[in-house]
């Protein structure tokens, strides 16, 4: 079948409604990672606040899933951990009837006070599902033999509502060719090659990092570190700033369009400089939504790409398209 979740874009997510043994609540639909956790009654409610927060006690399909559990930490510091179970989840029309749920019993604060999402769904692949002692499966791989397709795709907005759809490629949703790349999941991501980038229209070789993920649960564009230095070069009065954890540079600068490549095909992404700026920081200061990513050989390709194009994630051939929209 198909389904479609109409997610709530809020600053840096996009959040779809999800049934949880008849339970609703607003998870954020995250392809850089493979676990679906959720806030839940056995947290503090100081941690709980304004939060969902899921009880398996008052589902009637809940099943414990007794002596397991699982903790994750992400790359800006935050994390959750907790037990585990399995109950019927559903989005839009797709139904998982025994999907592994991960119920947080511990927090990070950057979650407590990020009261738009209930938790997470990941949508990358169940090789680092953090379950012990036994990873499992994701909502998409729980789903995709009862699809009529064997996709979801992200239709990312930045102020309108986003979309994610199972089963099917909505044809009208984009202009012009979908750009597709063979995607390699042995890291657990929607990764592919990425090797080349452009700066106001001028393409250049990455010497740097060759692949980059596909990852709708970070909001910023984290490059090679040597890309961003060349980006930012170009950003008059932009510069590195430790306090504010990244590049940052007068509010009234004029910066160039920023483009990166999605596989070995030749296809340049392009972000217009006009929708670089990720946050202002006071003082007429703002905060790039370009970033360096500290070394690490993979570049993330998150929201601040992501909203400008339709991408759709093919678990079939493990393939990753975009085109205009
Ligand atoms: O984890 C995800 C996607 N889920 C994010 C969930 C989430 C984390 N705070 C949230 C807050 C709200 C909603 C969702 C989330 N992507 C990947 S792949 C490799 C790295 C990584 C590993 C090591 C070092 C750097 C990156 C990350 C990463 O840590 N991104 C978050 C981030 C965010 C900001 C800056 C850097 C990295």
């Amino acid at each position: 079948g198909e389904v479609s979740a109409t997610p709530e874009p809020n600053e840096s997510e996009y959040l779809s409604p999800v049934s949880i043994g008849g339970q609703t609540l607003n998870l954020d639909f995250d392809t850089g990672s493979a676990d679906l956790w959720v806030f839940s009654t056995s947290l503090s409610s100081s941690s709980i606040g304004q939060h969902a927060a899921f009880d398996p006690s008052k589902s009637s399909t809940w099943e414990d899933y007794p002596g397991a559990s699982w903790q994750i930490m992400y790359g800006d510091g935050s994390g959750a951990s907790g037990t585990v179970g399995f109950d019927v989840v559903e989005v839009g029309g797709a139904t998982a009837s025994r999907q592994a749920v991960e119920i947080a019993t511990k927090v990070s604060s950057s979650f407590v006070s990020d009261v738009n999402n209930d938790g997470l769904l990941g949508l990358g692949f169940s090789k680092i599902n953090t379950i012990e002692p036994q990873p499992q499966k994701t909502f998409f791989e729980s789903v995709l033999p009862k699809l009529d397709q064997p996709v979801f795709t992200a239709d990312l907005e930045d102020d309108a509502a986003g979309t994610y759809e199972f089963g099917r490629v909505d044809t009208t949703k984009y202009t012009g060719m979908l750009h597709v790349t063979p995607v390699d999941s042995s890291n657990g991501f929607w990764e592919f090659a990425s090797t080349a980038y452009s700066i106001g229209g001028t393409t250049y070789q990455n010497s740097g990092a060759s692949t980059a993920i596909a990852d709708t649960g970070t909001s910023l564009l984290l490059v090679d570190d040597n890309v961003a230095q060349a980006f930012y070069a170009q950003v008059q009065g932009s510069q590195l700033s430790r306090t504010a954890g990244g590049y940052v540079y007068p509010c009234s600068a004029q910066v160039p369009d920023f483009g990166v490549q999605i596989g070995s095909s030749g296809f340049i992404a392009t972000i217009p400089g006009s929708d670089i700026t990720f946050a202002e920081v006071g003082q007429g200061t703002c905060f790039g939504g370009v970033q360096g990513n500290g070394g690490g050989g993979i570049q993330i390709f998150g929201d601040v790409l992501l909203k400008q194009y339709f991408a759709v994630f093919n678990g079939g051939n493990e393939s990753f398209g975009i085109a205009a929209k």
